[in-house]
Parts: C-alpha cells; structure tokens; sequence
C-alpha cells in the first residue's frame, strides 16, 4: 500500500535490473586495510567504552571539543624524526592542498586554542574523543585508525595540572573496575634529561631527538640505543650520564642525581605530595626511563602500564609548554594524555571486566505487534503514546507474523513487553499487554497505555 503503480513497476524493473546487474562480481565486503567496522554489538561495547571516558572528564570539569578528522600536513611536520612523521596519513587534495588524517588530537587542539587568542578563559580543561590515522606499511599488520580519548589542560604552570589529569586517569580506570594492583602508571619529567645533559654539556637543539632515541629504550637493544644516541650527536661521555640517568627510578635517586636542591627534583617532589592529597600515590611510580615519543613534551611525562608486562603502553601524555609557540603563537603552559581505544581493551578482556553479557542486549522496552494489516493503524498509534512516555518501542513492521517469530524477536532485542493488537482488541480499543518477565498478560485501553 502506499506505493503508487508507477513507483511499484519501477520496483520491479529495479529488481530485473538487479538480477542482471547481479552478473557483476560483488564488491569487497572487508574494509580498508588496518580500519574497522562498528557493526552494532560492537559499537555497543565502544559506546560503553566511550561513555566511561566521558564520565570521567565530566566529572573532572573537562569540556568536550571536536575537530576535522583531516587537517593542513603543515600543522604535524616537525623535525625531531618521531615515528609518527614517517607515518602521516598525508596527500594532496583535488586543490592541491597538502592535508593529512590527524595522527593525533593534540596539535589540532593548539589550533584550536590559538584560535580562540585572548578570548579563551584560562585554565581551559578540554577533552575529546577522535579517530586518529597513520600510515603503516602493511607488512606489520598493524592497524591504521584508532580511538582516542583526549584530555588536555591550558595555562597552568604548577604540576597541580598533571596531577589533575594523573587522576582523571585513576578515576577512569576504577571506574571499570581496574586496580592499582592491575596498572600503574609512570612518572617522569624530560627536565630531568635536559638537565644531565646540559651538565655532559650537550647542545640544547638535539634535545628533542635523544628524547626521540631515549623513548625506544625498552624495544631496542642497549647497542643499538648507543648507536642511534651517537647519530644524533653524543659523544661517550654523554651517552653514558644519559644511560645512568634512565636508571633512576625513585625520588631519592633523582635527587642524588641532580641535588637537593635541583628545581626539577622538587617539583617531582610536589607532585608526588599532590598526589597523595588526591589518594592516587598507589598508582604512580618514578621512572626516569619514560620520555614518551612525541617531541614536542618539555616538562613532566607520564604512561599507564599494565603491571604484568603483557602490553603495550595503555596511555600517555605529558606537558608540552612550547607547541603552540612552535606553531607561532603566544607562549602557552599546556599539558595533556592521549588514551587509545585498543590496548585498554585488550586489557579489559585479560581481566574479565568488559560487560559482554549486559552489552548483547539491546535494551527496547515494549514491541509492537499488528496481527493484521487492518491492525496496523492503532499499533502505531499505541507505539507513539509509547514513545512519548518515553518507552523503546520497537514495531514490527510486517503483519501477520506467527506468534513464535514474534516471542523469539521480543526476546532477542530484550523487551520488557509484548504488545498485541488483532481484530477483537481493535473492536473494543484495547491493546493486549503481555510482560515478558512475569508472563501475566493484561487488557489495557488505548488511552490509559503507559
Ligand atoms: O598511537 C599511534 C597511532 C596513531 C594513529 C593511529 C594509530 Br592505530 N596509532
């Protein structure tokens, strides 16, 4: 019904049509390479994910921001040779503009903040959640997009900010039942580098690009750190204080390190205090080893990391005070994480903590079901008194379906109820109300349904 005879011939010729045009070999059906699809039980578990991500920034003041997916390669070229630059998912488009997927959140949201000028109240607390792209030669099989959630501070100096977010990430992971005997996370700062190097008397310009070699510690051999160290100019000396620096791991080896009274050990110092205030010290620990491997971090660095060992790092972030001046803005105390969406559920799953049960069900409360076509007019009108009462109401949209079929569907998309309409209830303006839980079925006028 409904349909004029045009329209329906048009149909059916579509249909021949397609028969023919059903001769054609049937496009792929995976997607890109290194990308995934959401199909819905499992954008049920990344809106789960996503949901708990935005809880916790909420909760800590943060507010939400967004950018385009696909930005001026300008705004991610930087010189320090990070893996992340040889990776760019970057081409020119149809105007001959050069543009890259963003690799990550972070220098979109300088933008942004530049953007903005004097106009932005500071401190501005912003998060967002995005996809991010890199090109990897597939011959890794690793993937190509990810998630990320972001969490970003703007113009606070004190390490008040980096405790702040240390413990939005705390928070996050309680709330999806990860302990601090699960996870910890590390905590360091770069100054401490840059300052046993300027002691070893190494120029500040190549700063960027040991942090760069200092960050594959754990995945290169020890020679093969030497060599890349003496690549970007180190001479003996100098490797070796930056070797003996990246085996500090406490507070009072720190300040053996550098003195008592060496500014970057206080501040460590404080934001150990802090920390404790917010009750989250049972998650920190001191590594002078974590410098993280985007140059552009300047001060405290920081990454979560599952205590077993199993995985990669599970986030990542730190102070980078000097991004949005090297974008030629006005000097702009920054400091922020990225957190991905894939090693966080890797480690949900080794621990049994992904909802799977309660994420299979889709959760409509009442179905609707017409026994006939004559029927059809009052189901709707009953969905939609539903609807404004806010019920989930699915209809079905075929009449005359069995009622086996129809019990099965109610049961698969987890309703709470079965609403049925037929000739009789029609005639006298009822609807027949089944509860799916109690299995009692009652009688209920159209204009009393709830
Ligand atoms: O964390 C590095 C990264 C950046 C973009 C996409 C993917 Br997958 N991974």
């Amino acid at each position: 019904g409904g349909r004029s005879v045009t329209t329906q011939t048009a149909n059916v010729d579509a249909k021949k049509s397609n028969a023919q045009q059903q001769q054609q070999s049937q496009i792929e059906l995976n997607p890109p390479k290194g990308t995934r699809d959401f199909p819905p039980e499992e954008m049920r578990k990344r809106n789960w994910l996503f949901d708990s991500f935005r809880q916790t920034a909420l909760l800590f003041g943060f507010e939400e921001f967004d950018a385009p997916v696909l930005e001026s390669e300008a705004l991610f070229t930087r010189k320090a040779g990070e893996e992340i630059q040889g990776q760019l998912y970057n081409f020119s488009d149809k105007g001959d503009r050069r543009v890259s997927l963003r690799p990550e959140l972070t220098p979109s949201l300088a933008r942004l903040i530049m953007q903005k000028g004097k106009s932005l109240a500071v401190p501005a607390k912003w998060f967002a959640i995005g996809q991010c792209w890199r090109y990897e030669r597939m011959t890794r099989g690793r993937r190509r997009e990810h998630y990320q959630w972001n969490m970003d501070i703007v113009g606070v100096e004190g390490v008040e900010a980096e405790v702040e977010l240390l413990s939005a990430i705390c928070h996050f992971f309680a709330s999806v039942g990860i302990t601090s005997e699960d996870v910890g996370i590390k905590v360091n700062s770069r100054k401490v580098l840059a300052r046993v190097m300027e002691k070893a008397g190494v120029p500040e310009e190549i700063f960027a690009n040991v942090c760069v070699v200092v960050d594959k510690i754990e995945k290169l051999p020890r020679e093969k750190i030497i060599e890349e160290l003496r690549e970007v100019g180190l001479n003996e000396e100098a490797t070796q204080s930056v070797l003996t620096c990246m085996e500090t791991n406490s507070l009072e080896g720190l300040k053996s390190l550098l003195g008592e009274e060496d500014e970057c050990a206080k501040e460590m110092e404080k934001l150990f205090v802090l920390a404790r205030a917010y009750g989250i010290e049972d998650w920190l620990v001191f590594d002078a080893s974590v410098v993280r491997g985007l140059a552009y971090y300047t001060g405290v660095v920081f990454e979560g990391f599952d205590r077993r060992g199993e995985l990669r790092a599970i986030c990542g972030g730190g102070r980078y005070d000097g991004l949005i001046s090297t974008l030629g803005g006005e000097y702009t105390p920054m400091v922020g994480f990225g957190f991905g969406d894939a090693v966080i559920v890797e480690l949900l799953k080794d621990r049994g903590l992904m909802p799977e049960e309660a994420l299979k069900t889709m959760n409509v409360d009442d179905v609707v079901f017409s026994m006939d076509e004559s029927c059809r007019e009052t189901a709707m009108r009953a969905a939609s008194v539903l609807r404004k009462n806010g019920r989930r109401v699915d209809v079905v949209l075929e009449d005359g379906k069995k009622s086996k079929w129809t019990f099965k569907h109610a049961e698969r998309v987890g309703a709470k109820r079965l609403l049925t309409i037929g000739k009789k209830e029609q005639e006298e303006g009822i609807v027949k109300v089944k509860n799916l839980e109690t299995r009692e079925e009652v009688d209920v006028s159209l204009d009393k349904l709830a």
